[in-house]
């Protein structure tokens, strides 16, 4: 006692010495200081943090106390007890989602432990609870009860979330941040979410820059954390850390989600498992990524759901010789795969867009409302680039389109690998375009080429998707970077889904069939100046035929160490994708092979 009120009265001296003496305040460890509450503090702090591991033995000492009280004061109250017991089970078992108990395995097995619970205390007021087996019924009922809680995994998720956010005024110093608040957060299937309060002057676009440290400093994966704005507030955003990616496995077409193109076309599904809905009403639509990175597969999707709406009429354009649409040729209207076809084609589709136009002026409307008898028109490009290299006259029909088609429903959907203004004809096409649908890009600075300017810096990281099919999309409604991964076709189900759909596709309604039966005037004056598709049709085949049979025998009596593109192309006499084209499809077949980097042979028992 005497030491205790020493040691107290040095304390007090010391602190007095330090508040004269101007000396910081700090923690001194020495043996002048009592050992035991610094044990207690330290003790206590890890049995807060370890609460929920701890959980079982808790309950555990909470219920032998209860039984001891209730028996030493209340020994007739065990009816009572069991009665209250059986109770509670039949509510939690019942109506547990109520205390967010979400699954039918957790409601039972917080039934069945308040029923052990509840039992043993009813047995324990009435006998006691050290009278033999008592004790060892509970030890035993601990240790089974407690098995599952320990395993359990969105109770073990939920405790490390917990453990990592209660960091946040450090991690949000370390990556600067200082000042920042978690507000809230939640654990679901796939990670966490946490609702960020920014400290004064903090913007969203500061935490995307800081994502890398923001990954570093949570000890997550690379690429693991998105940052969403929360549009009411700009000092508030959404943290999201993906642990297990949901869309890790494709996601198979679930078929048509549509009947018009006034509905959104459904592209596929975002992390949380909601739908991506897209409305192309009115609207052209950008689809770029590198090769590989889903893009025909996205624009399968679009087809997919477009060809199931009787109130469009589709049209396509694919330069590699057809590759990619021609599956979909039956729920086309029209598919063009030669530059030339490719130039008639858009050339048609701005007269239908002139004659919508008279007619709309001369009724003093506005916009053309798709029905199934005056269908919107979709324009489909696969590589638009290649458009532009190899039919550059079309660009210009494109461009007009690009500009005036919305209001009389003839739209284009142009999907490129990149779409430099280059690639895009240097036209208006590119800014014209309302939907930009993104897939993984190779550079940094290619996010903002798909996506418009400053893009990248508000977060939009396409150059970040790790896997064919993801995409970012960028439209009226979707103005919030959020990846999403689009449905997969197989082969098999494009077949099965144009079959399906092209018995109810529209034919053109009449304004546009005569728009077009009074277009040949012009389209013959377009016709003088080019003299490619001046060529009767047979002659452009026959040269086309003959072009083959130089390839093939080029390809046939190569040298060992093969023959460039150039030279190919020489002997042909045809451009670089024709000759290109031609040779994935002998690659295919299994005819011709490349020997060495871009040199090609037949191979010797074709
Ligand atoms: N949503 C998806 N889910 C899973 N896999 C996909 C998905 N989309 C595409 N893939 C896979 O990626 C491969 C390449 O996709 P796709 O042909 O659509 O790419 P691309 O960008 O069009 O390439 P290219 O420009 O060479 O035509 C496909 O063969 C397919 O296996």
């Amino acid at each position: 006692m005497t030491r205790h009120r020493h040691s107290r009265h040095r304390l007090r001296r010391n602190a007095r010495r330090i508040r004269r003496d101007g000396i910081e305040p700090m923690m001194i460890l020495s043996d002048d200081l009592e050992f035991a509450p610094i044990v207690l503090v330290t003790l206590g702090q890890a049995m807060w943090r370890y609460r929920s591991e701890l959980a079982p033995l808790s309950m555990t000492f909470l219920i032998l106390t209860g039984g001891a009280i209730l028996h030493a004061a209340y020994a007739t109250w065990w009816p009572t007890v069991l009665i209250v017991t059986a109770l509670t089970s039949w509510a939690l078992a019942f109506f547990g989602r109520w205390v967010n108990l979400t699954r039918p395995a957790e409601r039972g097995y917080a039934a069945v432990t308040v029923m052990l619970a509840g039992g043993w205390t009813a047995a324990a007021t009435a006998v006691g609870p050290f009278t033999v087996p008592l004790p060892h019924v509970l030890a035993m009922g601990a240790f089974v009860a407690g098995l599952p809680w320990w395993a359990h995994r969105r109770r073990r998720a939920r405790v490390r979330v917990e453990r990592t956010l209660a960091a946040w005024p450090e991690i949000s110093q370390a990556v600067g941040l200082a000042g920042s608040r978690i507000q809230s957060a939640v654990v679901d299937l796939w990670g966490y979410r946490a609702r960020v309060a920014l400290a004064r002057g903090q913007t969203v676009e500061d935490v995307v820059s800081k994502l890398p440290a923001l990954e570093s400093a949570l000890g997550t994966r690379r690429g693991a954390a998105r940052v969403q704005p929360v549009p009411e507030r700009a000092n508030r955003m959404e943290l999201r850390v993906i642990e297990t990616d949901p869309h890790a496995d494709a996601i198979a077409w679930p078929g048509p989600s549509v009947s018009s193109i006034t509905q959104p076309v459904k592209l596929g599904l975002f992390e949380d498992g909601s739908p991506v809905r897209v409305s192309l009403l009115r609207r052209h639509a950008l689809v770029g990524g590198v090769a590989g990175a889903g893009k025909s597969g996205g624009v399968n999707v679009i087809l997919a759901d477009l060809s199931a709406c009787p109130d469009v009429v589709i049209w396509g354009i694919d330069l590699k010789r057809g590759m990619e649409l021609l599956p979909w040729a039956s729920c086309l209207d029209r598919l063009a795969t030669t530059a030339q076809e490719a130039q008639a084609l858009l050339r048609d589709a701005v007269a239908v867009l002139d004659g919508r136009a008279d007619l709309l002026a001369q009724q003093g409307q506005r916009v053309w409302q798709p029905r199934s008898d005056a269908p919107a028109l979709v324009i489909l490009v696969d590589e638009y680039a290649e458009l532009v290299d190899e039919a550059p006259e079309a660009v210009r029909h494109a461009d007009s389109i690009a500009r005036r088609g919305r209001a009389v429903a003839v739209t284009l959907v142009a999907a490129t690998q990149r779409p430099s203004q280059k690639a895009m004809g240097h036209g208006a096409v590119r800014s014209q375009m309302d939907v930009r649908i993104s897939f993984r890009v190779r550079e940094r600075r290619d996010v903002d080429l798909i996506l418009g300017q400053g893009m990248l810096k508000g977060g939009w990281h396409s150059h970040t998707l790790n896997a064919p099919g993801k995409f970012l999309v960028s439209a009226p409604e979707h103005d919030i970077p959020r990846r999403a991964r689009t449905f997969l076709l197989a082969d098999d189900a494009v077949q099965r889904t144009a079959v399906r759909h092209a018995s109810n596709r529209p034919p053109l309604d009449d304004i546009s069939v005569a728009a077009l039966e009074t277009a040949p005037m012009e389209a013959d004056r377009d016709a003088s100046s080019e003299s490619s598709s001046a060529v009767p049709c047979e002659v452009r085949q026959a040269a086309s035929q003959d072009a083959e049979n130089t390839l093939w025998a080029a390809l046939r009596d190569a040298p060992t160490e093969g023959l460039s593109i150039d030279d190919l192309m020489r002997r042909t006499g045809m451009g670089r994708s024709w000759v290109y084209y031609r040779l994935q499809e002998h690659a295919h077949s299994g005819r011709a092979a490349q020997v060495s980097r871009g040199r090609w042979r037949a191979l010797p028992d074709s």
